[in-house]
């Protein structure tokens, strides 16, 4: 939010007081609404997005304790939880302030002002709101949080970053495991090097081997050409692997060895080519889950996991859902022209009821939703609406016994996992695009 973007609303009863602030103001910032009658407040409000009320605390009282601007200020704070209000009062009462800010006014100032100290005032509640919590760290894509989980992994992310160490990243689908990979690239000294990823887990058997050691013009029929391998095209830089618990046990013998011998021989070649990555996987099961020796070789698991990063669901981080839900609504709200929306108390209470079995990645497409369904300056919990290709948490699928809603919850999850990509999941699933459509059909999805 930038001081000329922003919307302000003036409400007091002395049409001096109007006047001089609307003429202070409306040169420097987008819009300023003034009112003599606080009863008005809640129809402002949801006409126009502001950022900031400016509110006197004395209306025609009989008494000026200033009451009635601690009634308004609570009026507002429910409208809109998050705007800033500033209280103006011709009392210096410093008992009155301070029961003020506690009560949410964000700052207090006393009359007579001076027109610098109200702007400074608002300048700088602006410049607070500019700065969203996220990692300090050069990375293009901000990481939200300060949940104590998150805070630990900014901690370690700082701490292995710059280190050569191999990382696992553990977390459910959409938490921002990707995110965290991309972070700990950009902040190593490999920076300026490719950062390559590739879902390993998305791979067959014979394109695992061609897409990640590459492979010579005629190893295969369709080799028309020298192809680099993954690893080779990540020479110097990072090797990101994700979905790392679902290859094969055959694949991971040879990944084993190449990571072993730190070099690949493409496809149709005799000659090893020598590589120097980092490497960082992830996977979305549990570490217990990966250390099934059935299914995942643990010397494999030592080698890829010197550091690992586990990144927990979204419902157990309240404080992050919070934080992430206002940055996704600014953005978007940016995004689509919609002016700084805000949520009703009612919208954070659903948003907040709501498990989130997709974690951020969902909040994300329920936000943008919102904010492209919104009608009002306030979000309305009619504009939110969860969506039916999210899978239900796991607790639940394992108590489903009837068979139809297996298949129901499993298609679900596997479009959850390849993004909505149909080709991809009907592979996954071992169907045509076509028997998936018939189903989708089916189950209405
Ligand atoms: N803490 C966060 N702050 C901001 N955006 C986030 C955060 N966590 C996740 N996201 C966003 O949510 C989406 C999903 O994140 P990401 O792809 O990193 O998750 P993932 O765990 O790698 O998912 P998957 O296991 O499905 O590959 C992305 O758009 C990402 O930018």
């Amino acid at each position: 939010m930038h001081l000329q973007n922003t919307k302000i609303l003036i409400i007091d009863d002395d049409e001096d007081v109007l006047t001089a602030l609307r003429l202070l103001l409306k040169s420097k910032v987008k819009e300023v609404v003034v009112s003599k009658n606080p009863n008005r407040i809640q129809n402002l409000m949801e006409a126009t997005a502001f950022d900031l009320v400016i509110l006197d605390m004395n209306f025609n009282s009989l008494v000026n304790t200033g009451n009635e601007g601690i009634f308004w200020l609570n009026r507002i704070k429910e409208i809109n939880p998050e705007i800033d209000v500033i209280l103006i009062t011709a009392y210096g009462d410093i008992d009155l302030a301070i029961r003020s800010l506690k009560e949410g006014a964000s700052d207090f100032i006393i009359k007579p002002w001076q027109n610098e100290k109200i702007l400074n005032a608002v300048q700088a509640l602006v410049e607070k709101k500019k700065k969203q919590p996220k990692l300090n760290l050069n990375s293009e894509n901000p990481i939200i949080g300060d949940s104590p989980a998150m805070e630990n992994v900014f901690v370690k992310l700082k701490k292995v970053a710059p280190t050569d160490a191999n990382i696992l990243i553990l977390g459910e689908n959409g938490t921002g495991k990707d995110l965290v990979a991309r972070a700990i690239h950009d902040n190593s000294l490999r920076k300026n090097k490719p950062f390559v990823k590739v879902d390993v887990g998305a791979l067959t058997e014979t394109l695992f081997e061609s897409e990640l050691f590459g492979y010579k013009k005629g190893a295969f029929t369709d080799a028309r050409a020298d192809r680099k391998g993954r690893f080779e095209s990540a020479h110097g830089g990072t090797l990101f692997l994700d979905e790392i618990g679902n290859i094969p046990l055959r694949q991971q013998a040879r990944l084993l060895t190449v990571l072993q011998n730190r070099q690949v021989t493409p496809l149709g070649s005799n000659e090893s080519i020598p590589i120097d990555i980092r490497l960082i996987c992830a996977t979305n099961l549990s570490i217990a889950d990966l250390a099934d020796e059935n299914t995942f070789r643990k010397d494999l698991i030592y080698r890829i996991n010197t550091i690992d990063f586990t990144i927990p669901a979204l419902r157990e981080r309240e404080s992050d859902l919070n934080l992430l839900a206002n940055y996704f609504v600014d953005f978007y709200s940016q995004k689509y022209s919609k002016g700084s929306l805000s949520m009703s108390p009612e919208f954070l209470k659903k948003l907040k009821g709501h498990p989130f079995p997709g974690n951020v990645r969902e909040l994300q497409y329920v936000l943008e939703r919102a904010v492209i369904m919104a009608e009002k300056a306030s979000l309305a919990a009619d504009d939110l609406t969860f969506s039916a290709i999210e899978k239900p948490l796991k607790a639940d699928v394992q108590k489903e016994t009837n068979l139809d809603a297996i298949e129901r919850n499993t298609i679900y999850a596997v479009i959850e996992k390849n993004n909505g990509n149909i080709t991809k999941s009907a592979k996954e699933l071992g169907i045509t695009r076509a028997a998936l459509y018939r189903r989708l059909n089916k189950y209405e999805l």
